[in-house]
């Protein structure tokens, strides 16, 4: 016997499909010397045979001292005669775990046989099986990707912590801690309750009149639905005897929604039965993204890049879905809404859809029509639910600063959470904004998320914002003044563009003046409206036809005020000639156009234009270094600091490829030069990304676009949107 391995001598008591697969993985690895035990001798012979495991044992002295470590992996009732067993012959420094799915009961056993549980005791649970039973259908593999979670003891040996930590990691594992209560819970919910529900819902078809024909005829969902109810009877009959309170707690509530729904039902109420089934889809299609990246390997992480070869000409007519600005502005005042809106063309990827799950999550019934088509059924200013669990906005800082203000002024607690790069950063300006407005937010260290919402009253949203307001702190507060007690008014830097202006009148909030901007609180009223074409990618496919030879593109749609007056204002500056194909219409000023190669000019931006453009600053540097002649852009270092980022970002990579630009005294000036292409970092910010595919369509040799990750999400059929229009690139994982 060799003891040299990392994990010694390890003992599986109860080697059936949990004990078999865990034993199995070691083995393979050679990380262990594997021994096994089970009251059914057949078991082990099969275990020896099979390669899952290196000797059978007995639960004597002799096996039980020379154990580094022993592993319960019997039903869990069986575990209390087990651990009598093993207690006279115990090391103290014998790491004593196990795998059963309550931990409450395991605890209580343990605490029952030992007088109090050891310091060597240490309960875990895999998150991760089968509807199959016994050695034969051990798998090594099983747990990989899986959760693996440990419950501790408050004397727990620090030490066998470490050590069952690295021995669930070993094969294949993630591994969380929680307390034991906790565990029970979670589980009653998410485990024990669905195997339940699956067997009493076979059990009745089964026993029902007809039952021959239910089952001949039983579709996908019902084999979806009722696999669970293969697994082992006396593993789960085990199971509710030993989690009795969690799981009836959590039966309780699903029998009372299950009530509602009976109820819907009699009362033909399919508004109801509607709500509950898009909030579970959208709920459910959330959660499945999540296991995905847990099992595939998180796509974040996956790095993406587009390659795109030199293009020679873009041609044809296209309209891009909805300005994804005003798409999640639109949904959101649509669920505060006191009635239906129906809004067509918007934009639901990306960081739109967070917006919606967290609306969805707070009780708003949003119906999808496909090509961004959604009828909003709104719940007024104050009417969202308290969400189950934190809002979540993951990386999604839009999200975040469209959500906040209208949570503040809810009147339920709630709290924010975020994930990724959004947790290290601050939000100074948002929360200053809020708070001077008499909203109750706490935050963790250094404005950072998470944040706490306590219910407060909003007294009024006037002053100045606080530094040069980015857009998404104007959205902040203008969502924000909804709520206040008096009208709000705004100095200063702020301008409230025309589009801004347009969504609130279409849901009926009256804002008044320009210099000094009133916006009076109001109840909204439901809306129609036709979103316009998203005006980043107008603009970075206007300047691709501008810069290749030979283009001609028509862009159906596109609103003409507010930053769209970017088409009438700035882009002519340059030398780009916009042909106009149809009279404004409609709330946005909406207009078609045709554009076609032209020379470009270089041009100088006050630091006004600056702030007014500045989403748009990175495609106009792109089309400054294919200008003729020098350009400059001045006041960047005023805007916001992640404008400037953006900004150093896409300077460093358009000189990497052999451009020519340089900061001097604040000042970003650009000389015109084709660059030679090459590789182009875009740091994972999705506007420069975007800026870079510019850029690449008119170097000479072509670029490759590194980190495209967030501009796929944002825009997910870009790179249809390419080759449609004529552009060779291409994505690489
Ligand atoms: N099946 C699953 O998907 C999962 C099961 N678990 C837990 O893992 C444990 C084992 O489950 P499975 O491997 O699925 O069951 P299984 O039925 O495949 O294996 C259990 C084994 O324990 C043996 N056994 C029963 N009483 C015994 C006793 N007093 N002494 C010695 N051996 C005894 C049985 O003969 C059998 O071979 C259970 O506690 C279960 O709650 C945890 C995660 C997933
Ligand atoms: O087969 C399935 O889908 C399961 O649900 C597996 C499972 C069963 C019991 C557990 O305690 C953990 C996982």
């Amino acid at each position: 016997m060799q003891d040299n391995k990392e994990f010694g001598n390890v003992l599986i008591v109860g080697l059936g499909m949990i004990g078999g697969s865990f034993a199995k993985s070691l083995k393979q690895q050679g990380l262990a010397t594997l021994f096994g035990a089970d009251r059914r001798a057949g078991e082990l012979t099969l275990g020896v045979s099979t390669g899952v495991i290196d000797y059978p044992a007995q639960l004597d002295a002799d096996t039980i001292q020379k154990m580094d470590i022993i592993i319960l992996a019997t039903p869990v009732r069986a575990m209390e005669s087990v651990l009598a067993e093993i207690k006279p012959h115990l090391r103290s420094d014998t790491l004593l775990t196990d795998v059963g799915s309550t931990k409450g009961s395991v605890v209580a056993a343990a605490t029952k046989v030992f007088g109090a549980a050891p310091e060597n005791f240490i309960p875990g649970h895999p998150i991760a099986g089968a509807e199959k039973s016994g050695v034969l259908a051990a798998n090594p593999h099983l747990f990989e990707k899986h959760m693996a979670i440990v419950t501790p003891l408050p004397d727990s040996d620090p030490e066998l912590l470490d050590r069952l930590h690295r021995l669930w990691r070993a094969v294949g594992a993630d591994v969380v801690s929680m307390d034991v209560e906790h565990h029970d819970h979670v589980l009653a919910a998410s485990s024990h309750l669905p195997h339940l529900l699956a067997y009493t819902l076979v059990d009745t078809l089964a026993n029902a009149d007809r039952s021959q024909d239910i089952f001949r005829f039983a579709a996908g969902g019902f084999r979806d639905f009722t696999r669970i109810a293969s697994s082992d009877p006396v593993m789960w009959r085990d199971v509710f005897l030993a989690n009795k309170d969690a799981t009836l707690a959590t039966l309780d509530l699903f029998t009372d929604r299950l009530a509602e729904m009976r109820q819907a039902i009699v009362e033909a109420d399919g508004a109801s039965m509607y709500g509950v089934f898009t909030r579970a889809k959208s709920a459910r299609d959330h959660f499945l993204r999540l296991l995905e990246q847990r099992t595939i390997g998180k796509p974040q992480q996956k790095q993406i890049s587009m390659a795109v070869a030199p293009a020679s000409a873009v041609n044809g007519e296209i309209k891009f879905t909805g300005d994804k600005s005003l798409s999640h502005r639109a949904l959101i005042m649509a669920a505060l809404s006191d009635g239906v809106s129906e809004l067509g063309n918007v934009d639901l990827a990306g960081d739109v859809k967070i917006t919606m799950q967290a609306l969805r999550d707070m009780g708003v019934v949003i119906e999808e029509f496909g090509h961004g088509a959604v009828r909003i059924h709104g719940v007024g200013r104050t009417g969202l639910r308290a969400p189950i669990a934190p809002v979540n906005v993951h990386e999604s800082a839009t999200s975040l600063y469209l959500l906040l203000p209208i949570l503040a002024g809810q009147n339920f607690p709630v709290e924010v959470i975020g994930e990724g790069a959004l947790l290290n950063t601050p939000f100074t300006h948002l929360l200053e904004l809020l708070t001077r407005s008499g909203a109750q937010v706490t935050s963790a260290p250094a404005d950072c998320l998470p944040f706490k919402v306590t219910p407060a009253v909003i007294k009024s949203v006037s002053g100045e914002l606080p530094g040069s307001p980015s857009s998404r702190l104007v959205s902040s507060a203008l969502l924000l003044s909804l709520y206040a007690e008096q009208d709000s008014e705004f100095k200063g830097q702020i301008a409230i563009d025309a589009q801004t202006r347009g969504l609130f009148s279409a849901f009926g909030v009256s804002m008044s003046g320009s210099q000094c901007l009133k916006v009076m609180p109001s109840p909204l009223e439901g809306a129609e409206i036709d979103l316009p074409s998203d005006l980043q990618q107008v603009i970075w496919s206007a300047l691709l036809a501008v810069l290749l030879p030979g283009s001609s593109l028509q862009i159906n749609e596109v609103s003409t005020i507010g930053r769209g007056r970017l088409l009438f204002d700035l882009l002519p500056k340059m030398g780009v000639q916009i042909d106009w194909l149809s009279e404004p219409q409609g709330l946005f000023s909406t207009r078609s156009f045709k554009v076609s190669f032209a020379k470009l000019k270089g041009i100088h931006l006050s630091p006004a234009e600056v702030y007014e453009y500045r989403e748009f600053l990175p495609l106009l540097a792109v089309a400054a270094v294919f200008a003729q002649g020098d350009s400059s852009f001045e006041g960047i270092s005023q805007l916001p600091y992640f404008y400037e980022d953006r900004m150093t970002t896409l300077v460093d990579g358009v000189n990497h490829i052999g451009g020519d630009c340089q900061w001097q005294g604040g000042v970003l000036h650009i000389t015109g030069k084709v660059p030679e292409g090459g590789d182009l970092d875009s740091a994972g910010n999705d506007l420069v990304a975007l800026a870079f595919l510019l850029l690449s369509a008119r170097c000479r040799n072509g670029a490759v676009v590194r980190d495209c990750q967030k501009i796929l999400e944002q825009i997910p059929n870009l790179e249809e949107i390419a080759v449609m229009l004529g552009l060779k690139a291409s994505v690489h994982i």
